[in-house]
């Protein structure tokens, strides 16, 4: 199943439950009130039930003679395998999940190459614990390897040790310390695991440093880091007990002080909810959404998604949505489109009346924009162009009355929603964004008309890729000016300069950034 989010596809494997309005923050309510007048819902979270996803032994049996160990806890084995794929290859583990669930019959064949045994079908407790697990672990695996090196012998002990045993031991760490797990249970589940999968030895290794773990826990010893000495040394004792990279915790102390950037670890280590947005466009509102929800409480089993009656979308993609304000008759293109969340919401505004030239590099996203399209319905109002828009703004001499620049950055707003990224970005990357965004900025603006709209957006809290690079566009295009976005969102969202800005910290919900920017007649 496909389902925008800001930059990836999600594929809504159903480990999640619904939650309703009533369960929003304050603030996060206000945004929804405020995205379509009550379109959206959220969807909190994926600790609960899952729809029916039967796969392992059963099926298979007969093709071929099995190695089975049903003494295996399944959730682990398919934790370790699954964390195995996101570091060692290279996936995201948003787009592992997509993965998972096209071959989610095949994945315990997956386990059992990888392992070299199977384990028992996994039931719908097993598929919450493997979503826990895999995003915990993680998310929390600078804290995790901390401790497991302490507890190492000595470091090069760490250094060596296979992958697999890495992960197991991640797995123990974090159920033991994060999911507070009866410890005995953890440590025996996950020493019969080491032993099954590598061998007797690295099963006693698991134990010794697992039964150290114990004791640390209850005597309240854990060796952790002080917050102490310079700054250099704080941001680095931070960035262990929260588990980020140093270098974004030294950008975030710097930007928002000390305080605030430990609430913002604590949001990005926190359980993702996700919102959904009732699609208008078919007639299907959120009053709609909640009667249908209210029923079936599950909106996988409730085939909304699939229906294109709702999608996927968070409250913070829906303000920049509203800093545009698509206007029925509007011509408008969105410059960076795929896959599609803003281009959908912007062309559902349109009702029917109006354009949305949606332009984006890569071509795979922009198909499954188009494909999105027809499903909601507004592909009436929607054109897709496979362009790099630098080149494209160049050549091109029709002039729009909205331009929405979503441009790639940092992500360093939804966090909490893509568990590894922290651990896939640089500081050297910081640069070579801002230099894209700047030239994206000149493209896009030369297809504003006169008197038109530019909206600039990230999913990113960095100053670097938002006001920065705002300021300087500014003084290279001294034809546009800031038009404040203070008459589309609520105030709370809209910043001194007139930008509209979303805070984990501050307003509960991603990160993201939009400037409207003010073409001269
Ligand atoms: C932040 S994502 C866009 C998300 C999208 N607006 C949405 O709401 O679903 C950035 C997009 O910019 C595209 N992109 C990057 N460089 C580009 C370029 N030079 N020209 C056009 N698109 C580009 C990427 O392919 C990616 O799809």
């Amino acid at each position: 199943m496909k389902l925008e989010c800001l930059h990836s596809l999600y594929s809504i494997s159903p480990p999640w439950n619904l939650s309703l309005g009533s369960e929003l923050t304050k603030s996060s309510s206000k945004v929804l009130k405020h995205v379509e007048k009550g379109v959206t819902c959220c969807l909190k979270s994926k600790k609960t039930s899952v729809e029916d996803e039967k796969q392992g032994v059963g099926s298979t049996t007969k093709k071929k003679t099995r190695i089975i160990d049903l003494k295996v806890s399944p959730h682990r084995a398919v934790s370790a395998v699954r964390l195995m794929r996101i570091e060692y290859g290279g996936a995201f583990a948003d787009l592992l999940n997509k993965k998972g669930k096209g071959s989610r019959a095949n994945e315990m064949g997956y386990v059992e190459r990888t392992l070299g045994f199977r384990t028992r079908k996994l039931d719908d407790r097993d598929l919450r614990l493997v979503t826990d697990v895999v995003g915990g672990a993680i998310r929390w695996r600078r804290y995790l390897d901390h401790l497991i090196v302490s507890l190492c012998n000595d470091e090069s002990t760490f250094r060596s040790m296979e992958p697999l045993l890495l992960q197991i031991l991640r797995i123990g760490f974090y159920e033991i310390l994060k999911l507070d797990m009866p410890p005995y249970a953890v440590v025996d589940e996950n020493v019969r695991l080491a032993k099954v999968a590598l061998r007797p030895g690295a099963g006693n290794m698991v134990n010794g440093i697992l039964r150290r773990l114990v004791v640390l826990k209850e005597n309240d010893s854990l060796p952790l880091p002080k917050v102490e000495g310079n700054d250099r040394m704080q941001a680095r004792a931070l960035a262990t007990l929260y588990s980020h990279p140093v270098w974004m915790v030294r950008r975030w102390i710097k930007y928002i002080g000390i305080e605030d950037a430990i609430s913002l670890m604590m949001w990005n280590n926190s359980d993702p909810s996700f919102s959904l947005r009732a699609n208008t466009a078919k007639g299907f509102a959120r009053s709609d959404l909640v009667k249908r929800l209210e029923k079936l409480q599950n909106v996988i089993q409730a085939g909304l998604l699939k229906e294109g009656l709702c999608s996927v979308q968070d409250e913070s993609t829906g303000l920049v949505v509203s800093v545009v304000d698509p206007q029925p008759g509007d011509t408008i293109i969105d410059c960076c489109a795929a896959p599609g969340g803003k281009t959908l919401f912007m062309a559902s505004r349109l009702r029917h009346q109006g354009m949305v030239c949606a332009v984006d590099i890569n071509e795979g996203r922009l198909r499954i924009l188009e494909e999105t399209a027809k499903l909601h319905e507004v592909d009436d109002v929607i054109s897709t162009v496979h362009a790099d828009v630098r080149i494209y703004a160049e050549k091109n001499t029709v002039k729009y009355d909205k331009v929405l620049l979503d441009a790639p950055c940092s992500g360093l707003g939804v966090l909490s929603k893509r568990a590894d990224l922290r651990w896939n970005r640089r500081l050297e990357d910081m640069e070579q964004l801002k230099n894209l965004q700047d030239q994206l900025l000149d493209a896009s603006s030369n297809l504003v008309k006169p008197g038109g709209i530019l909206v600039y957006s990230t999913c990113s809290i960095d100053p670097g890729e938002n006001e920065e690079r705002v300021a300087a566009f500014l003084q290279r295009h001294t034809e546009f000016r800031i038009d404040s976005a203070s008459g589309y969102v609520p105030s709370d969202f809209v910043t001194e300069s007139g930008f509209c800005s979303t805070s984990p910290v501050k307003h509960a919900v991603d990160g993201s950034f939009a400037a409207r920017l003010l073409r001269s007649l």
